[in-house]
């Protein structure tokens, strides 16, 4: 079969055809997974098609090759299938120029960032990224660097990476190494796609919808989401006219999804991969997990933050668990799980002890803590083993070694939990009681037992 090539797009249904010609490069974006192709990338398209200008985006792939093969074998297209309950649809998206990968091109990569043609940088670079002198942060200081010495044309580097603050957390890394000028900013977002990542499934699919082979193809739901602080001194795509929310204030957005969306996925992959789903979408019909979740939204989450004007935090939290559950979009339960030690912080502990600091019984957090515990030890309820895929697995590891109880043992990692929430003495009897429960009577009849009581 034909692999999908500017030759080949004349072949392909006109309706999954890109909207616009490829224009000149604009943006580097960093970190080149199955999210950026299937949120940024259409954004970028949609926006060049309704407002022009030369935003193409230049790829450059942190690690993998694989990737920049498929990519550079493909003119930069790849095609984003919008998968639910309803139906698939398949656009082929053309708003990449270059593709390029960091280890093997790293001067290419330092020259472009330096060049005045591009005034956005964006990243998806995993929360593990962002930690002082990584790959990431030393890339784009040698790029800011060779910027300023030319000159400083105006820039904007865009986090679209789920953590709090994402925007001020990548200045400071920066700015530890270099001093920043007035013209690099920082704008902070909140992003929101459900991009589980590819299978041999979403390869088929593609082809069976295209005629021809796409080595780069990612799936996705159908709902998207963008709110970006609109701090752009270089200009931006015409992000607006695709959908997007420019606003001045980020952080309300933030939380809600963070806390609501990302809390509850974290809390699905735990409880779903130890009690054996592979899917967060077969997790949510185990019988009292909704009831739970909807008691940690109203109960905790909604208490924990101020939502954006208008919003319910409820209301969104039944529309996240909707989103959820559509059986057509297969997000893996140990994917959502991974890092968690990176994850659990922003999405689940500072809604504890935001929703303490006002007097709340922290029960269903305390439940997410111990069941990510148990994730932790590597086995599920039938003995399955599970993969502890985490950048701090060899100090978790460590801990779960150490004599003594693995909650007291899991609780003093002060990079997760922190000293005011390790001594809140509520909370950490209701981690200790719910790991008991989880441990001797499994997810399943544990939450059973919640819904018999209730
Ligand atoms: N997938 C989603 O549903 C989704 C939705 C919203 C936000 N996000 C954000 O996007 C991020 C990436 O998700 P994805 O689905 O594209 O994952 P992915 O596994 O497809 O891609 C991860 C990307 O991050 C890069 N990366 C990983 N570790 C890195 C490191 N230490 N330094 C630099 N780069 C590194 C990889 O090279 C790859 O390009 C998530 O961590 C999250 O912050 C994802
Ligand atoms: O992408 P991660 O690893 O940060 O988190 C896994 C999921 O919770 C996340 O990707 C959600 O699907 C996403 O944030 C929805 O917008």
């Amino acid at each position: 079969m034909a692999r999908l090539t500017k030759d080949s797009l004349s072949t392909i249904p006109a309706e999954a055809r890109p909207t616009i010609d490829t224009p000149g490069v604009g943006i580097v974006h960093l970190g080149v997974g199955a999210f950026h192709r299937a949120h940024q990338a259409v954004y970028t398209e949609d926006a060049i098609a309704a407002g022009g200008g030369d935003w193409a985006i230049a790829e450059v792939a942190p690690n993998s090759t694989a990737v920049v093969d498929a990519m550079r074998a493909q003119d930069g297209l790849f095609s984003v299938t919008s998968l639910s309950g309803a139906g698939a649809r398949t656009r082929v998206i053309a708003a990449v120029g270059r593709v390029l990968h960091a280890p093997s091109e790293r001067s290419a990569v330092t020259g472009l960032l330096a060049d005045p043609a591009i005034r956005v940088v964006t990243l998806t670079v995993t929360e593990k990224a962002y930690q002082p002198g990584s790959a990431m942060v030393k890339l784009l200081v040698d790029g800011i660097r060779a910027r300023i010495i030319a000159g400083a044309p105006p820039l904007a580097v865009v986090s679209c990476d789920n953590l709090p603050s994402n925007g001020s957390q990548l200045r400071a890394l920066i700015a530890e190494a270099v001093e920043l000028p007035k013209t690099v900013t920082f704008p902070r977002t909140m992003v929101d796609r459900i991009v589980p990542a590819s299978t041999d499934q979403t390869y088929a699919l593609v082809r069976n919808a295209l005629g021809v082979e796409d080595q780069a193809a990612v799936e996705a739901e159908p709902y998207k989401q963008w709110v970006i602080e609109d701090a752009f001194p270089g200009g931006r795509p015409a992000w607006d006219l695709a959908g997007a929310v420019l606003t001045d204030d980020v952080a309300p957005w933030e939380q809600l999804k963070l806390r609501t969306l990302n809390g509850v996925h974290s809390t699905v992959a735990y409880l779903g991969a130890v009690a054996g789903y592979e899917t967060i979408a077969d997790a949510l019909r185990m019988p009292g997990l909704t009831d739970v979740l909807r008691q940690f939204i109203a109960d905790e989450i909604a208490q924990s933050f101020t939502p954006p004007p208008g919003v319910s935090v409820v209301e969104y939290g039944d529309e996240v668990l909707e989103r959820f559950a559509d059986p057509a979009v297969r997000y893996r339960t140990v994917q959502v799980a991974m890092d968690g030690s990176q994850k659990l912080p922003y999405r689940v502990l500072r809604t504890v002890l935001d929703s303490r600091a006002r007097g709340l019984s922290p029960r269903v957090g305390a439940l997410v803590v111990a069941a990510w515990m148990r994730f932790a030890e590597g086995t599920a309820d039938d003995g399955t083993a599970l993969p502890l895929n985490d950048p701090m697995a060899p100090q978790i590891k460590a801990k779960l070694a150490a004599s003594g109880s693995v909650v007291d043992q899991l609780l003093s990692l002060r990079e997760i939990f922190p000293a005011e929430l390790a001594a809140d003495e509520e909370f950490r009897s209701l981690v200790h009681e719910w790991y008991r429960a989880l441990t001797a009577h499994g997810v399943r009849a544990t939450l059973s037992a919640i819904g018999g009581a209730s």
